[in-house]
């Protein structure tokens, strides 16, 4: 913004900064209010959540989680929403990524002094990210961690009692469904994927604080309040299916700042006919117990899946331990200095944690032969 200009809001202060959602030009202090009072309003209009609600948000340690935890902090002591404020955290377990940001969450939770609970991949399916893509290649990731990670979130909210999950989505990303569901022509996921509190019935409603902000507002936020935040991308979002509503999106906000909100009003408004619903019966899986509409809930589907694939690549897998396997593939890959993608050629990785495993194994024939002896 070249010429002094006053704030459109205070009209006092000068305007510094552009507002993404209308392109009004307002003042520092008035841009925090607007955003923290889109929060407010959000939770208030919405009935997000109630005095002695017991909130697990989401913490990935990202930006957008980060500034839903400091707004949270702000907004309950300001408003005395009497809500218990806790972080939750997922570890999918992918090396050189989620491991620094988990960092980040960590020093939050210094910074704001919430309790924190973390939940692992690794403890809970028995596979972290990083082994499922080197089991099915980088494809099928985000399918894996979605399901997985809400499965995760959930348990990790029944561990602290909690009566809500708070998540980070924001209005970029309510758009973005909007626009991918559209795309698909998946009706019942398109009316489902535009409500701010989703809630089966069993187990704590999800809530989205910050669906009426957009993604640009909530980075100028962060950087303005010098918010402590990992900013790196998930190296498998390459393999997400969102990368073309989101440039598109990026493209059509460039010329008509209201086209996210405006995704997001029309589907608010849309009736879907109610015969072209799909009808969701609510089961209990049989071997879990998450929601699901079939027998057994999707997030034990995959890991059946992946226990068959690791199966296939092990002999006795029960005798070596999971990390040799996982070490000794980490150690080929940068010995031989492998492309990525010739890692995930599953015959060649089949054929070497063989050889391995079978190495281990007599490794431990000898060792158990020594003890006898
Ligand atoms: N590993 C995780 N642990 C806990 N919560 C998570 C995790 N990953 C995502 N979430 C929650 O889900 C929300 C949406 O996540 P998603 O990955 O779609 O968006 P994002 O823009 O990368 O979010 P963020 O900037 O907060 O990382 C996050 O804001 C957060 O509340």
């Amino acid at each position: 913004m070249s010429k002094k200009m006053l704030c459109s809001k205070c009209k006092t202060e000068t305007a510094t900064l552009i507002l993404p959602r209308d392109q009004s030009k307002v003042c520092r202090e008035c841009f925090f209010h607007i955003v923290e009072d889109s929060v407010h309003r959000a939770i208030v209009d919405h009935k997000l959540f109630t005095s002695g609600d017991i909130l697990a948000v989401g913490a990935s340690g990202g930006k957008d989680s980060t500034t839903l935890i400091h707004i949270l902090h702000v907004l309950n002591e300001k408003y005395e929403y009497g809500a218990d404020l806790h972080m939750v955290s997922i570890d999918e377990g992918i090396k050189g990524y989620r491991d620094e940001s988990l960092d980040a969450v960590r020093r939050n939770q210094k910074k704001y002094g919430w309790p924190l609970t973390i939940v692992s991949f690794k403890d809970m399916f028995g596979y972290s990210l990083d082994t499922i893509v080197k089991l099915l290649g980088p494809k099928r990731a985000c399918t894996h961690c979605g399901i997985f990670r809400r499965q995760a979130l959930e348990v990790g909210a029944k561990k602290i009692s909690a009566t809500k999950i708070v998540l980070g989505h924001n209005a970029n990303d309510y758009a973005e469904t909007t626009l991918l569901n559209l795309i698909r022509g998946d009706l019942s996921r398109l009316k489902r994927g535009s409500t701010i509190i989703t809630d089966s019935g069993y187990g704590p409603a999800r809530i989205k604080p910050f669906k009426y902000v957009y993604q640009e507002e909530i980075v100028k936020y962060a950087f303005l309040k010098k918010l402590d935040y990992h900013s790196v991308e998930c190296p498998y979002a390459v393999n997400a299916q969102r990368g073309l509503p989101r440039v598109y999106l990026n493209q059509l906000d460039r010329v008509a700042s209201w086209s996210v909100l405006g995704f997001i009003k029309s589907n608010e408004q849309l009736q879907i006919n109610e015969k072209k619903k799909k009808k969701l019966i609510a089961n209990k899986c049989i071997k879990c117990g998450f929601l699901t509409s079939q027998k057994l809930c999707q997030g034990c589907v995959l890991r059946q899946k992946l226990d068959d694939s690791f199966s296939q690549l092990t002999i006795k897998l029960e005798e070596v331990e999971m990390e040799e396997v996982e070490e000794y593939v980490d150690e080929k890959e940068k010995e031989n200095n492998f492309k990525k993608e010739r890692i995930y050629e599953k015959e060649k990785v089949k054929v070497k944690i063989n050889e391995k495993v079978k190495e281990i194994q007599k490794e431990k024939e000898k060792e158990f032969e020594k003890e006898k002896n």
